[in-house]
């Protein structure tokens, strides 16, 4: 299997409650409500790519990324298994600003869209939101469809 490791950043507004969400304009999950993320470039840490995809995403600046769980993706079919570092950001500077890539906007945490955002997120965003930290797999069918999942808080990623 080929593994592709991906990121994955969630900014909290800790104090109203609220998540950062993007809605995805295009490319792979457009039309879902998303995190903030995506590849490494050559020679860069995974913190250094969360830190910059989230940047040239939503223009928000990470001062502290909070490691919060690893979740393996895989699509039936598809021999390329995704290995996402998911992060949380309550520290950061700069406003939410539409880009190419997203159109950024606050839910509550009562109120995360989970139908219209990837299968999976309804499962480990209620572990994220309470500072547990998890390990995750989940088998896709297509886009919509998780054939087989697992999930585990754990001590350490
Ligand atoms: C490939 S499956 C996937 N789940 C996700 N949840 C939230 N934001 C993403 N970008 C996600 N991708």
């Amino acid at each position: 299997m080929l593994k592709k490791v991906l990121t994955l950043v969630l900014v909290r507004d800790v104090a109203q409650q609220r998540v950062l969400l993007g809605m995805k304009k295009r490319g792979f999950g457009a039309g879902k409500w998303n995190g903030f993320g995506g590849k490494l470039e050559p020679g860069e840490t995974v913190e250094e790519a969360a830190k910059r995809e989230l940047l040239e995403e939503s223009c928000v600046h990470a001062e502290e990324l909070l490691p919060a769980g690893r979740i393996e993706f895989e699509f039936q079919g598809d021999p390329c298994l995704l290995d996402v570092h998911v992060f949380t950001v309550e520290k950061y500077k700069g406003n939410p600003h539409e880009t190419e890539e997203m159109r950024p906007l606050w839910y509550e945490e009562g109120e995360i869209p989970f139908d219209k955002m990837w299968a999976d997120d309804r499962f480990w965003f209620p572990l994220m939101l309470e500072k547990k930290l998890f390990k995750a797999r989940f088998l896709f069918k297509g886009h919509e469809t998780i054939l087989d999942q697992s999930l585990q808080v754990v001590d350490a990623l």
